[in-house]
């Protein structure tokens, strides 16, 4: 397959190399070799149980690593505590939103800000706001009484507190209307214009090789075909398996 990146940049932002990871004595990855390069959209794709999730959780520090490299604009962050790769601009968005149900949507943000980014709190909350115009609606409101879509939009929000330049999304579409799946690509999009390098984790796969420049395979935590977006989507093979073509 071809594999050539449509991304005009070459600088490479975050790059993985024969990721071996697991749960306590249970591997699940097995060698990942993955790269994001400034810009880009990477999208991972894969069955349920392929090993998506962990990846991410592996790069930020979340998950036992058992062998290979991580880099981050150049610096190991093999090893290194959550937080840390955060203050790096390394953000996660994680599957399931975990957001803080007993607290307000304000203050879910506040819990995102790091002063150690260098950018005020008020002008990242207004770039959020632009973007996500209902969380300063219901900006008092309880996150718990946010639906599923709110919910989705103040975990990014979030996210976006500590001003990434790489931001991870685990399943940002997961449980939502159409109509709302939409409305969270096309945030993707104005994130990645807005110049954020994005990694997406996508169970809505066509969606995601829509979007993005760059997509990952994985398998029993395996990556088994990678390539252009595009190609991974026209690829007669892949649609069959993945795509349910
Ligand atoms: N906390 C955990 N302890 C033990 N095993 C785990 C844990 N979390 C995940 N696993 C196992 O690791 C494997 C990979 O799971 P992972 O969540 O990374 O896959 P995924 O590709 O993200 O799939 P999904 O779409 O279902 O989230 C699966 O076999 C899963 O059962």
């Amino acid at each position: 397959m071809e594999q050539l990146r449509n991304s005009t940049s070459s600088e490479s932002l975050l790059k993985v190399g024969g990721l071996q990871a697991g749960y306590g004595h249970t591997q699940v990855l097995f060698g990942i070799d993955l790269e994001v390069k400034a810009g880009e959209i990477v999208t991972i794709i894969g069955a349920n149980g392929a090993g998506k999730t962990t990846t991410l959780r592996s790069i930020s520090g979340l998950t036992r690593i058992y062998g290979g490299t991580l880099t981050f604009k150049g610096r190991s962050i093999k090893g290194i505590a959550p937080e840390e790769v955060t203050r790096l601009g390394l953000a996660h968005c994680p599957e399931g939103r975990q957001i803080l149900q007993r607290l307000t949507v304000e203050e879910n943000l506040i819990a995102g800000y790091l002063p150690e980014r260098g950018q005020s709190f008020d002008a990242i909350r207004s770039d959020v706001f632009a973007m996500f115009p209902v969380l300063k609606e219901r900006r008092n409101s309880l996150a718990s009484r946010m639906s599923g879509g709110q919910q989705q939009m103040l975990a990014i929000g979030r996210s976006l507190m500590a001003s990434p330049e790489l931001l991870m999304l685990d399943e940002p579409s997961l449980g939502l209307a159409p109509k709302l799946i939409n409305q969270i690509f096309e945030i993707i999009i104005s994130l990645s214009n807005a110049g954020i390098s994005l990694i997406v984790v996508e169970q809505n796969a066509s969606v995601a090789l829509e979007i993005a420049d760059y997509a990952y395979v994985f398998d029993a935590g395996r990556c088994s075909a990678e390539g252009g977006a595009r190609n991974v989507l026209n690829d007669p093979g892949l649609k069959e398996a993945y795509l349910g073509a």
